[in-house]
């Protein structure tokens, strides 16, 4: 703790202190097939050019057989481990058209260019880094046709100069994501065929990398830096680019740019005072001015193609690296202190809990000690005691082990024994019914000394037909039933019918003698003086409606049974309905006799087949001869019996003997049904007849 209190006394960077630091220039040869190559390396730093024997020396020289990731060794990551301490860092890539700027920055399929090792390098020290935060993020524009274009917008939009807050900017946290949104990038930026490259840079394009780190802990220092990686579109020979149109206006400008480019760093190499440097001439010039003439550590990598052919443009090239190789720049770490009192001190109060608990923590472990070394005996008890209880518990597991198997063992026999018991059943019952047919074949061998088939369906269907009997002479004592009752009632309306008649033979002989004409007769004559005569009337008169009313009486009566009777008659319909039902049956039952004789026929033959295979049972018949002779008289009487139970045909005329009786009793019924009619009619007259009493008696005021 005391360390980290000590830290919080140092309150500025060591890199704060602005100091000179030269802009440092590597040359990369682009490997070529050529055996005519326009200059040789003399070292790691030089080379000359054969034709002319100038010598050219530079920070480092990059043989064909270099790779970009040496590159970056040597001259690109002592720069970006300084943008993380707060210092500006620009590489540029500057050459001919063709000579592998963008295949140094950006790589190819083989490898990685000097944009990704650097990300990559960033995210890795900043991972590694415990005690601050740090935060990486980018944006990527270009300058093409003298416009600069935000590459990270979708739609390309100009954008101003020095507006670097203007550009988007994207946060990376992996090298997965870098590349996703670098793809973006690429994909909006300026390509174009020309005759040296087929896929000619049309712009310069620039990758702004933004590093911030932030200390977590005193002096709480925050650093901000900038590294640019800056891909320079190749100066041209218009005539070797054979460019038209748009390709020739896009050389011009970018040939301009580099001009003007070129110009800045000759005026800054001359390091006159108070000299006027135009950054202005081109947008290139201005977005570099930091690099060149700022606050920044400056790579200036030259490529170069070694055909003779480029010779002119490679010289060049070399020439103006060797001026840039001597500007210089004065830069120093951007850093600041964040004056935060509150921050310290709740910092310092942390410090203090942390060791709060450091000192608890070392009394708990002393405690542990404790409670470790006392409690030793008592482990080694708990794990004898937990040996034991695993032993018991493997030797309990093995009886229930055998248990269970025994339980599996007792149901599977269990199982075989039930399966034993019914296969006995089956076989007992089997042998019983087989048994019952021999007897019963053996029977009829024995009485007509050859098998009939039909005699043996007659037989088996005996009791079905016997069943049918049954049921008709049921029908036949209902039927008889029935007729008694139809007689009874024929005697009792015989009865009622013959009474009212000599009711109403009454009546008529009566009816010239009615009381109310009498009474009209004898009242027109003497109505005063017939006082006898009335009263006679008067007794008549009631008398006549006594007997009236009894009559109405009988015919209600009537009416009754003559419901009764009609009941009847349904009741015989029904009953004809069920004869014929009991005919469909006997059909049916025919059928499957027919089907039952059948299947006694195959078990005949079964027989005779058993009965020549089997010669000891035929022994045992003839021994058994004699005293089943007894036996099967007894049953040839009982079948006998069993012959003379209806047959259909006797079926049959009992039921047409029936139906003759129905229609019978439907005749009689006709007849009532008339006699009914009969009575109904004379009801009426009878009804008339007590009204014409009735109004009489009221005309000559006869009380009834
Ligand atoms: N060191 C190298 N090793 C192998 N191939 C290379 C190397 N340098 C460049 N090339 C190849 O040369 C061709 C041109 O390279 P590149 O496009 O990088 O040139 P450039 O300088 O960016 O051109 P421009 O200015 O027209 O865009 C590419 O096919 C590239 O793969």
């Amino acid at each position: 703790m005391s360390n980290i209190k000590g830290v919080e006394q140092q309150t500025k960077s060591k890199y704060n202190e602005p100091h000179v630091e030269n802009v440092l220039v590597g040359l990369r040869l682009r490997p070529t097939d050529s055996n005519d190559k326009i200059c040789n390396i003399v070292n790691e730093k030089s080379v000359i050019v054969k034709k002319s024997n100038e010598r050219f020396s530079f920070d480092n020289v990059f043989d064909e057989a270099a790779s970009s990731k040496d590159i970056f060794t040597k001259m690109v990551q002592p720069i970006v481990q300084k943008c993380l301490l707060g210092y500006n860092g620009s590489i540029c890539a500057y050459g001919q058209t063709s000579s592998g700027k963008t295949y140094t920055m950006k790589g190819s399929n083989k490898e990685p260019g000097l944009i990704q090792l650097s990300i990559d390098y960033l995210l890795q020290s900043i991972n590694k880094i415990t005690d601050t935060f740090s935060n990486l993020k980018i944006s990527y524009i270009e300058i093409y046709n003298e416009n600069i274009y935000d590459l990270l917008i979708r739609d390309l939009q100009e954008m101003k100069p020095n507006t670097s807050n203007e550009y988007r900017w994207e946060t990376i946290n992996s090298l997965i994501q870098f590349d996703e949104i670098f793809k973006l990038g690429e994909e909006q930026r300026h390509f174009g065929e020309t005759k040296m490259n087929d896929n000619s840079s049309r712009s310069h394009v620039i990758l702004q990398i933004a590093i911030e780190t932030r200390q977590k802990c005193p002096p709480f220092i925050i650093r901000n830096s900038y590294l640019h990686l800056v891909d320079l579109a190749g100066s041209e020979g218009l005539l070797k680019t054979q460019a038209e149109g748009l390709r020739r206006k896009e050389g011009f400008l970018i040939n301009k740019s580099l001009l003007a480019l070129q110009n800045v760093v000759s005026k800054l190499k001359e390091n006159k005072k108070d000299q006027f440097v135009n950054f202005r001439d081109s947008k290139l010039t201005k977005i570099l001015k930091p690099s060149l003439n700022g606050n920044s550590l400056t790579v200036m990598l030259l490529t170069i193609s070694q055909n003779n052919e480029n010779y002119l443009e490679s010289v060049n090239t070399m020439r103006f690296g060797m001026s840039a190789g001597a500007l210089k720049n004065t830069v120093n770490a951007n850093e600041i202190q964040e004056c935060n009192t509150f921050q310290s001190e709740a910092y310092n109060e942390m410090i203090e809990q942390v060791e709060n608990y450091q000192t608890q923590l070392q009394e708990m472990q002393q405690q542990l000690d404790i409670y470790k070394n006392k409690s030793v005996d008592e482990q080694n008890t708990i794990k004898q005691i937990k040996e034991l209880v695993m032993e018991k518990n493997i030797l309990i597991e093995d009886q229930l082990k055998t248990i269970t198997e025994q339980n599996i063992e007792k149901q599977r026999l269990q199982d075989q024994i039930n399966q034993l018991q019914r296969c006995n059943q089956e076989l007992i019952s089997t042998s019983n019914e087989n048994s019952n047919y021999l007897n019963y074949f053996r029977n009829i061998v024995e009485t007509k000394g050859v098998l009939n088939p039909k005699l043996m369906v007659e037989c088996i269907t005996q009791t079905d037909s016997c069943e049918a009997d049954q049921q008709i002479k049921v029908l036949e004592q209902e039927n008889v039933s029935l007729k008694q009752q139809i007689s009874e009632m024929k005697n009792k309306f015989s009865y009622e019918i013959q009474d009212v008649k000599d009711m109403v033979s009454g009546i008529k002989k009566n009816k010239e003698f009615t009381p109310a004409k009498n009474l009209k007769f004898q009242s027109n004559k003497d109505l005063n003086g017939q006082n006898e005569n009335q009263k006679e009337a008067k007794t008549w008169l009631q008398k006549s409606l006594q007997k009236t009313n009894q009559y109405l009486e009988s015919l209600n009566l009537l009416t009754t049974l003559q419901t009764q009777l009609i009941e009847q008659t349904k009741q015989n319909m029904i009953l004809r309905n069920f004869l014929d039902k009991k005919e469909q049956e006997y059909t049916e039952l025919e059928r499957a006799n027919f089907v039952l004789h059948k299947s006694i026929f195959d078990l005949q033959e079964r027989l005779s087949e058993i009965q020549n295979d089997d010669k000891k049972e035929n022994a045992w018949k003839m021994n058994s001869e004699k005293s089943n002779k007894q036996e099967s008289l007894i049953k040839k009487r009982e079948r006998q019996r069993l012959y003379q139970s209806p047959t259909k045909d006797e079926l049959k005329r009992n039921l047409f003997r029936q139906e003759q009786r129905n229609q019978i009793y439907e005749k009689e019924l006709n007849k009532y049904m008339k006699n009914l009619d009969q009575i109904s009619k004379q009801k009426q007259e009878l009804q008339q007849f007590s009204h014409h009493l009735y109004m009489a008696c009221i005309e000559n005021n006869i009380q009834i």
